[in-house]
């Protein structure tokens, strides 16, 4: 079955049998306070980490039954916070997002470039090509690296708060980025902090303590109840122009 699963997953750390399943073309927003498991889930559902019970599936085979680069070619994950290669240029490290189609040692072809050409243009980064990446501002890194895992061209696409580096302006640049992605078929988990983020998305599910509290259409699950719960009793919920408008009381 087309999608990305996670079944009953239990550990490692907080996760205490969570299933989510994201299907292709749906964006799906994963919101939780701190430490409810968020990031631990989304390394599960990229492969990075091995729950201690449940397995996660990827377009009906178990994920563990992929090859690294086979992986690489269908999903591809942005941490928050990760690593990035020192001493290359963006334009070389937007690149290094072909390696799953390259393998070892396939050359570039017309294809690849093409791929690298579009994933530096949806995210705005063409005009840092020549710099090095650790001369790039954390937001203007983040785009970077969000190009690089979008040049693989994945069916799946695991992004780990990407807002949290950008300006206002970027933010919603990203956000409206991932509908038109979602719209051209990709599958899009990400966690994010902001519940007015969230409600742009298809769908919002909901940690807390490990598990799963709710997950729907954001209309269905970003509802005072729910949000006092997580967020304490000031938190204020109202429509605006349809969708559910998120803020703080007093
Ligand atoms: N390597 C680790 N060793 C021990 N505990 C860990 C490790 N990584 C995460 N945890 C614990 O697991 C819990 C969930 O962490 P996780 O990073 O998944 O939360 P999160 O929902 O993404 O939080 P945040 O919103 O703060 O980023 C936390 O209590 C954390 O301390």
């Amino acid at each position: 079955m087309a999608g990305l699963e996670a079944k009953g997953i239990v550990g490692p750390y907080a996760l205490k049998g969570v299933d989510l399943r994201l299907a292709p073309g749906e964006w799906l927003a994963l919101l939780g306070p701190n430490g409810s498991g968020k990031t631990t889930l989304l390394r599960v559902m990229a492969g990075l980490l091995r729950p201690r019970a449940g397995s996660v599936w990827l377009e009906g085979k178990p994920l563990w039954a992929y090859g690294t680069y086979q992986r690489g070619r269908l999903l591809a994950y942005l941490p928050q916070n990760g690593p990035y290669p020192e001493g290359l240029l963006v334009e070389e490290v937007v690149r290094l997002g072909r390696l799953p189609h390259l393998g070892l040692w396939r050359r570039e072809g017309k294809e690849d470039l093409k791929a690298v050409a579009w994933a530096m243009a949806v995210t705005g980064t063409e005009g840092f090509k020549g710099r090095l990446l650790s001369t790039l501002s954390g937001g203007e890194r983040q785009r970077v690296l969000l190009a690089r895992a979008l040049a693989a061209r994945p069916r799946y696409l695991l992004l780990d708060e990407p807002t949290t580096y950008l300006d206002l302006e970027h933010q919603y640049a990203l956000l409206l980025l991932l509908k038109d992605l979602a719209a051209q078929g990709l599958g899009i988990l990400s966690v994010l902090h902001d519940p007015n983020q969230a409600a742009l998305a298809h769908r919002v599910a909901v940690l807390k303590e490990g598990r799963l509290l709710a997950q729907g259409p954001p209309r269905a699950v970003l509802r005072e109840e729910l949000l006092t719960a997580l967020y304490g009793p000031r938190v204020r919920v109202t429509l605006l122009e349809g969708r559910p408008h998120v803020y703080l009381d007093g």
